[in-house]
């Protein structure tokens, strides 16, 4: 179901991401740059603005900044360029950006002395962390782990929606988020390991490696 959003999604955005990213190609510019800009950016909405309590505006400049990572792969792909340090650095900047983003919604969420709301915060952060490092570790031995309910792009719509509409007055729209994407979060953790553990049952023993 998530992956039938995701690859329908990122068909709808297609037709607006290619021209744009032939566009920048031309212009110079490199996928890296790319990559490394749409994570500052994250991280100007998420500290600069959702931090300080500009909900709406956080969200918003996050999510223009975070669907520039659409773009990156597509310019990679379109100049034949794809490369390793390419992947490494989109997947760790996806990591920086989305501290970045539960971080800040931790923050505010300490300013208002809301406890609980920053423990639902702290916990889909470390979750989420936990989502990509299991589908990390397990592609970096050899297997995959591209499924669950709750990836990155859920993630993020999931507190972009509640922070927007805490944002617009509707409350506790974000807390709410907060602990449903700490549940969704949780259960992809166990998603990726069933899915990891039932290809490492149909592999060789592997020697040592942890
Ligand atoms: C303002 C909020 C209101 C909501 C309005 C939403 C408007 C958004 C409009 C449309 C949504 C478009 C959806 C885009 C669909 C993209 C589908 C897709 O395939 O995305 C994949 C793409 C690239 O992924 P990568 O392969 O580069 O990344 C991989 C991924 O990170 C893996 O993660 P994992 O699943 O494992 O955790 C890694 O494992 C892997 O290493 C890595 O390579 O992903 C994206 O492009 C992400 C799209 C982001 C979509 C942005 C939506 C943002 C919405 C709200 C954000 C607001 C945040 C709120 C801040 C609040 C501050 C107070
Ligand atoms: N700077 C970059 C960014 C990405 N890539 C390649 O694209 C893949 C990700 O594509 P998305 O459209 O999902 O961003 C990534 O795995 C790399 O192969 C790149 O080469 N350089
Ligand atoms: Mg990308
Ligand atoms: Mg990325």
């Amino acid at each position: 179901m998530a992956k039938i959003f995701q690859v329908s999604a990122r068909a709808g955005m297609t037709r607006v991401v290619e021209p744009v990213a032939r566009g920048l190609l031309r212009a110079g510019v490199t996928p890296n740059a790319v990559t490394v800009t749409g994570t500052v950016g994250v991280l100007v909405g998420a500290l600069g603005f959702g931090a300080r309590g500009h909900l709406v505006a956080g969200a918003l400049i996050v999510t223009v900044f975070a669907l520039t990572d659409l773009l990156d792969g597509t310019m990679a792909r379109m100049s034949g360029g794809s490369t390793r340090f390419g992947a490494f650095l989109d997947s760790s900047m996806d990591r920086i950006a989305d501290s970045a983003v539960f971080g800040a919604v931790a923050y505010w969420l300490a300013t208002q002395g809301d406890h609980a709301g920053v423990a639902a915060a702290l916990v889909c952060l470390a979750a989420g962390g936990l989502v990509s490092y299991v589908k990390a570790r397990a592609e970096g031995l050899g297997m995959t782990a591209n499924v669950g309910v709750a990836e990155r792009t859920e993630r993020l719509l999931i507190v972009g929606v509640g922070g927007l509409l805490t944002g617009l007055g509707v409350d506790p729209a974000l807390q709410i988020a907060l602990w449903l994407l700490a549940a969704v979060s949780i259960f992809t953790v166990g998603q990726r390991m069933v899915h990891v553990h039932r290809q490492a049952q149909k592999l060789p023993a592997a020697g040592g490696n942890g």
